[in-house]
């Protein structure tokens, strides 16, 4: 069997699927609110991590609206991408898509901003070292 190296190059940004079911719901059959947050903050917790190879925490998260309400059912897909990098402090980008799995139909639903901080063992702020090529197709203005 042939593996695929292509699949092992760094990850220019982050994306996770999950399926909408009814542990990630409220009562209206949607997906919570709370959970889509949870998800957004650990895909921004993932790109940073990526990009710094250290820890990092999150230091603020932009407003972040919900457009359209994701039914159980549906699948969503999440991207973060590190669209900016200051001495310690990376800006996130985060985008939930929703895709209907017989229609194919996807809409972006939620997007939102994360700062994360490159911290060291005490959580304090350290200097980012090293760190992949910023996706300048995506950078912020
Ligand atoms: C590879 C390893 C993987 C390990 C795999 C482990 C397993 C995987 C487990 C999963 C784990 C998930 C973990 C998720 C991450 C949390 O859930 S973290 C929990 C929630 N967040 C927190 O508890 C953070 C609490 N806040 C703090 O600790 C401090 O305020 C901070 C964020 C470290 C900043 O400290 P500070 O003394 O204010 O820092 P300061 O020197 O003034 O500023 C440092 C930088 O932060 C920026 N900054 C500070 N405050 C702000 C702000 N409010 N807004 C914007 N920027 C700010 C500054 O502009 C500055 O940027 P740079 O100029 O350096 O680029």
């Amino acid at each position: 069997m042939q593996l695929s190296a292509k699949a092992a190059e760094p990850a220019q940004e982050t994306r996770f699927v999950e399926m909408v079911f009814p542990g990630l719901s409220n009562h209206y059959g949607t997906l919570f609110g709370g959970n889509a947050l949870n998800l957004m903050g650990k895909a921004a917790f993932v790109a940073a991590a990526r990009h710094a190879r250290c820890n990092v925490v999150m230091a603020t998260s932009d407003k972040i609206e919900f457009h359209q309400p994701i039914p159980v059912g549906e699948l969503i897909e999440i991207v973060a991408r590190v669209e900016r990098e200051g001495r310690s402090s990376m800006t996130v980008s985060v985008e939930m898509i929703r895709e209907n799995l017989a229609s194919g139909q996807r809409d972006v639903v939620t997007r939102g901003n994360f700062e994360m901080v490159a911290v060291n063992e005490h959580g304090r702020p350290v200097a980012i070292a090293q760190s992949a090529p910023l996706n300048l197709k995506h950078q912020l203005t």
